[in-house]
């Protein structure tokens, strides 16, 4: 069952002290991605969106030719509330995704999204 509890501006200040790459403002966290490229934009915005479709939970993206912008905001309570956290959590989980030291993968050779 979805939970529309709005965080309170503390409540969020407090969970985003885990996630300092996300910023709270005006009634939205948002979050600032790096790309190698247009390419990459637009492969890390379709993969975001498939995320947000599995959760049914959009967030709104500004695409840049090496950047994406990430905000997210529970409409119904025009707030943040435990959703955007976790559809946060979960595209950071993903897209920075890259194989380990201890890998067999040799990883993008190039800088990847950050
Ligand atoms: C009707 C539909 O469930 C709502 O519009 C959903 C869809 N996606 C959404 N996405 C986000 N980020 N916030 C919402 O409140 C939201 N609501």
């Amino acid at each position: 069952m979805p939970d529309y509890v709005q965080l309170s501006d503390e409540e969020i200040k407090q969970t985003l002290q885990s996630m300092p790459e996300w910023e709270y403002r005006d009634g939205w966290i948002r979050r600032l991605y790096k790309t190698p490229g247009w390419s990459h934009t637009l492969m890390l915005a379709n993969t975001i969106g498939y995320l947000a479709d599995a959760a049914y939970h959009h967030p709104d993206l500004a695409l840049g030719y090496a950047q994406v912008i990430v905000k997210l905001q529970t409409h119904r309570v025009k707030g943040i509330t435990q959703l955007d956290i976790a559809l946060a959590k979960r595209i950071d989980e993903i897209v920075l995704w890259k194989p380990g030291e201890d890998s067999p993968f040799d990883g993008y050779p190039k800088t990847w999204v950050h």
